[in-house]
C-alpha cells in the first residue's frame, strides 16, 4: 500500500512547468497567432506571385507587393516586439508566446519567405527576358549602350551621389529607412593589399528611378533596363580616387516606424505630428538587409554601426523589389502580360439621372467597387458641392489618392459658402505627410479641418450631406467600408451605402457631433459605434443567433472582414459555434481563430481569398430566426479597431439593399479557384470540390447589375 506523501521542492517545480507546458498548449491550440497568421497571409499573396496562371506583370505586382507588406510588417509588428524585449517584458500573449519566442518563428518563416520570394524573383525576370522586358548588367551591353549609359552616370547620378567614409574622424551617417545603400571596401593605391580594408557607404538616391531604360539595339524589340545600383557599382572608382574598390554590396535598413505621441500634451497636434514623423526617420534599426556575398568585414561594420544579430537577410537578388511595381505600371504596351482592364460599370440607379438626390429620396442604393465604379462616390460629392440647396457637407478622410477630386470638391463646396467640415485622420499610418498636406488645403479653402478625438483614430468611413428642400432639412449618408480613395477603389473591394434613410441621417449627425464636439456617447437608432458600443452590438448579435439556435430556429452568421484578432470576439463565435450557430468566416488576412476543432470551433469554417483585387469589404450577416440582419462596417474585428478607433457599423435597412449585400456574400461564398480554407492546424488549403470552377472577382466582373442577381444559397 502506498502512502501519500507531499511532494518535494523538485518535483513541485517539475509538476508546475508540467502544467505550464499543458496550460501553453491548451492555449495555444485554441487560438493562432496574430503574426504567426499574417504571415501566412503574405505567403498567400506570394503564392499569386508564383502562380503560372497569374499574367506575368501582374506575378511582377504582387512580388512587390510581398515585400512592401514585409516592409510594414518588420517596421511595425517586429518594432514593436522588439520594443517589448527591451523592455524586459516575457510575459506570454493569449496564444501563449513570448515576444522573444515569438520572434524567432517569425524570423525562421519570414527569412524562407523570402528565399521562396528571390527564386520566384528569378523565375519571373526569367520569363520577362522571354517576353522582351530584359534587366541587362552593364558588361553585357554593345558599345553605344555602354556610352549612354555612361553619360547618364556621369550627367544625371555622379553629380548626387555622396561618398560616405567611415573612420576614427567620421562616425557612421545616419543611414535612412528603408533606403538602398552600398557598402565599399577600399585599400589605397600602393597599401598591402592584407591592411585592413577602409570602409564607406554610399546612399542609391532615391529620388531618382531604380531601373534605368536602355537605348535600345538595333533590329531589336527588347526593352531594356539597368538597375541603378549597378550603374553606380560599375562607376565606383569615379568616388574614390586614389583607392583601389575591393568589394561593394547594397545594403538596407527598416526602422521602427511607430509614432510615439505625446497627444494630450500636444499644443498643436498637426506640428506634433511633422515633429515625430521626422523623428521617425531615424527610429531604432529592426531589420538590415544585405546583398548575398557581402564581405565578412563589412557587415561586420553594419551589424555593429545598427546592432542588429539576428534580423539579418542575405538577399540573393536586388534589394527592395517594391519599385516592380512601378514598372509592371508604368511598362508601355505589353497588354498580353496584364489582367484586362475592367469595365467598371456606374451603378444603374444613377446612370439615367444627374440628380442623386432625386433618386435616393425614393430608394437606397449600395455600390460594389471596383465592379461598380467608384465614379459614383465621387459625383455624388462633386453634385453636393455645387448643389445650391446643400448646406452643409461633412466627411471623415482617412487615406486620400494623390490629387483626389473629392477634396477639390470640398475646397469648391466651403469656397462657395457651404458648411464643410472634414474631419482628417492625420495618424492614418504612412499616410500622414499626404494628409497633414490635405488638413493645411482644406483649412485654406475654408473647411472646418478636424483632427479626431485624442487617442482614437477615426477609421470610420461616411459623409453626410444636408439640403435644404421646400420647408425641411433633408440628410443623405453615404457609408463604406473603404477609403474615399478614388485610386484605391479600384483594386480594392468595398461596399458603399447612399441613403436619405432618417434614422440613419440622424445618426450620422449624431456622430459628427460626437467626434468634432463634445456630446456625450449617443443612443444609436442605426448605428453602433467604437470605441463605445460596437464591440458590445456585436457580442449582442452573435449571442442571439446562440439563442435562436438553443431554440431550434435558423440560425448562421457570415461576416467577412480583412483580419479577427480580439480573442473576445474569437471567444464569443466559439460559444455561438458550441450552441449550434453556423458560423461562415471570410477573412483575408489574419485569423487569430482556429476552425473546425471537436468542442470548441466545429460549426465554423474560415477562408480567405487573395486574388486580383485587394478584398477589403467588411459585411455582417445574422440569420436572426429567419429575419436577417445585415451589416457594412469600417471595423475589422481586431483590438485596435474596436477600442482604439472611431469605428461604424451601419445596418442596411433597404431590403432590396440588403438582397444585394447578401448576394455579394454568396458569391464570395462560392469561390473555389482562388478561395483557400483555414485548416486547424492554422495552414491554408485550396477549396477542393467537384464543382464547376468559379473565381469569384471573375464572376463578380461578369455581373452587370448586382442588384439583378440572383444566387442560390
Ligand atoms: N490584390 C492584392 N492582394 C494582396 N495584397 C494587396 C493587393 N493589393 C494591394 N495589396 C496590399 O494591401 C495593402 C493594404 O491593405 P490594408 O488592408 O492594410 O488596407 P488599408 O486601406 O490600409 O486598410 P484599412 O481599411 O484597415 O485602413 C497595400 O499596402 C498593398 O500592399
Amino acid at each position: 500500500m502506498s502512502i501519500a506523501r507531499e511532494p518535494d521542492l523538485k518535483e513541485v517545480k517539475e509538476l508546475k512547468e508540467v502544467k505550464e507546458v499543458k496550460e501553453v498548449k491548451e492555449i495555444s491550440t485554441k487560438y493562432l497567432n496574430r503574426d504567426l497568421s499574417w504571415i501566412e497571409f503574405n505567403w498567400r499573396v506570394l503564392e499569386e506571385a508564383q502562380d503560372a496562371s497569374t499574367p506575368l506583370l501582374e506575378r511582377v505586382k504582387f512580388l512587390s507587393i510581398v515585400s512592401s507588406n514585409l516592409d510594414e510588417f518588420m517596421s511595425v509588428r517586429v518594432a514593436g516586439l522588439k520594443d517589448q524585449i527591451k523592455a524586459g517584458y516575457t510575459k506570454k500573449d493569449f496564444t501563449g508566446y513570448t515576444p522573444a519566442g515569438l520572434i524567432k518563428r517569425i524570423m525562421k518563416r519570414t527569412a524562407k519567405m523570402v528565399t521562396e520570394q528571390y527564386k520566384t524573383y528569378r523565375e519571373v525576370t526569367r520569363l520577362l527576358t522571354k517576353e522582351g522586358i530584359v534587366f541587362t548588367e552593364f558588361e553585357d551591353l554593345n558599345t553605344t549602350q555602354k556610352k549612354a549609359m555612361d553619360a547618364y552616370y556621369h550627367d544625371i547620378i555622379f553629380p548626387v551621389l555622396t561618398p560616405m567614409a567611415v573612420d576614427q574622424s567620421r562616425p557612421f551617417p545616419l543611414v535612412h529607412n528603408q533606403s538602398v545603400y552600398l557598402a565599399v571596401l577600399l585599400v589605397r593605391e600602393g597599401d598591402d593589399p592584407d591592411d585592413e580594408p577602409y570602409f564607406a557607404i554610399v546612399q542609391v538616391p532615391s529620388n531618382l528611378s531604380r531601373y534605368i531604360p536602355v537605348p535600345t539595339r538595333p533590329n531589336s524589340k527588347k526593352t531594356e533596363f539597368i538597375l541603378i545600383e549597378e550603374l553606380i557599382e560599375h562607376h565606383i572608382e569615379s568616388l574614390f580616387s586614389g583607392y583601389i574598390p575591393i568589394s561593394v554590396h547594397g545594403f538596407r535598413v527598416t526602422r521602427n516606424a511607430d509614432l510615439t505621441l505625446n497627444e494630450e500634451g500636444a499644443e498643436d497636434l498637426l506640428e506634433e505630428i511633422e515633429k515625430e514623423l521626422r523623428r521617425r526617420r531615424w527610429g531604432s534599426p529592426v531589420r538590415l538587409e544585405v546583398q548575398e556575398g557581402i564581405h565578412p568585414y563589412a557587415l561586420a561594420q553594419l551589424q555593429e554601426e545598427f546592432e542588429i544579430e539576428e534580423q539579418i537577410f542575405e538577399i540573393d537578388g536586388p534589394l527592395d523589389i517594391t519599385y516592380f511595381m512601378k514598372l509592371a505600371g508604368t511598362l508601355n504596351g505589353y497588354e498580353n502580360l496584364r489582367y484586362p482592364r475592367i469595365a467598371a460599370k456606374y451603378p444603374i440607379e444613377f446612370e439615367d439621372t444627374t440628380d442623386f438626390f432625386e433618386v435616393l429620396k425614393q430608394k437606397d442604393v449600395l455600390v460594389h467597387h471596383p465592379y461598380e465604379t467608384f465614379d459614383a462616390v465621387t459625383d455624388f460629392i462633386i453634385h453636393a458641392a455645387y448643389d445650391p440647396k446643400v448646406l452643409a457637407i461633412k466627411m471623415t478622410l482617412y487615406r486620400a489618392s494623390g490629387n483626389s477630386p473629392i477634396i477639390q470638391a470640398l475646397a469648391r463646396a466651403a469656397e462657395s459658402g457651404k458648411q464643410v467640415t472634414v474631419v482628417v485622420e492625420l495618424k492614418a499610418r504612412f499616410d500622414e505627410e499626404r494628409n497633414i498636406a490635405w488638413a493645411r488645403m482644406l483649412e485654406k479653402s475654408g473647411c472646418h479641418v478636424v483632427y479626431g478625438l485624442v487617442g482614437l483614430k477615426t477609421h470610420a468611413k461616411i459623409t453626410l450631406v444636408v439640403r435644404q428642400e421646400e420647408q425641411t432639412l433633408r440628410r443623405y449618408v453615404h457609408v463604406g467600408t473603404g477609403n474615399y480613395n478614388d485610386s484605391t477603389a479600384r483594386l480594392y473591394t468595398d461596399v458603399g451605402l447612399f441613403t436619405a434613410n432618417s434614422v440613419i441621417g440622424e445618426d450620422a449627425s449624431a456622430l459628427f457631433n460626437e467626434i468634432t464636439g463634445y456630446s456625450a456617447p449617443h443612443d444609436w437608432q442605426s448605428f453602433a459605434v467604437a470605441p463605445t458600443d460596437l464591440k458590445d452590438k456585436l457580442f449582442e448579435l452573435i449571442e442571439r443567433e446562440a439563442e435562436h439556435a438553443r431554440a431550434g430556429r435558423p440560425a448562421r452568421i457570415i461576416a467577412k472582414m480583412n483580419s479577427l484578432s480580439n480573442q473576445e470576439m474569437v471567444d464569443a463565435l466559439y460559444a455561438a459555434s458550441q450552441a449550434g450557430v453556423k458560423i461562415e468566416l471570410i477573412i483575408r488576412g489574419v485569423c487569430c481563430l482556429r476552425p473546425g476543432v471537436p468542442g470548441i470551433s466545429e460549426n465554423i469554417t474560415v477562408r480567405s481569398i487573395v486574388d486580383r483585387f485587394l478584398e477589403h469589404s467588411r459585411i455582417y450577416y445574422f440569420e436572426n430566426g429567419g429575419l436577417v440582419d445585415v451589416y457594412l462596417s469600417s471595423a475589422d474585428w481586431m483590438t485596435r479597431n474596436l477600442t482604439r478607433r472611431i469605428e461604424l457599423m451601419c445596418p442596411v435597412l433597404d431590403p432590396e439593399m440588403k438582397k444585394v449585400m447578401i448576394q455579394i456574400l454568396n458569391v464570395t461564398l462560392h469561390d473555389n479557384v482562388k478561395a483557400r480554407e483555414l485548416m486547424p492546424n492554422g495552414m491554408y488549403s485550396r477549396i477542393k470540390n467537384e464543382l464547376t470552377p468559379y473565381r469569384s472577382q471573375f464572376e463578380a466582373m461578369k455581373i452587370t447589375s448586382w442588384k439583378k442577381l440572383r444566387l442560390g444559397s
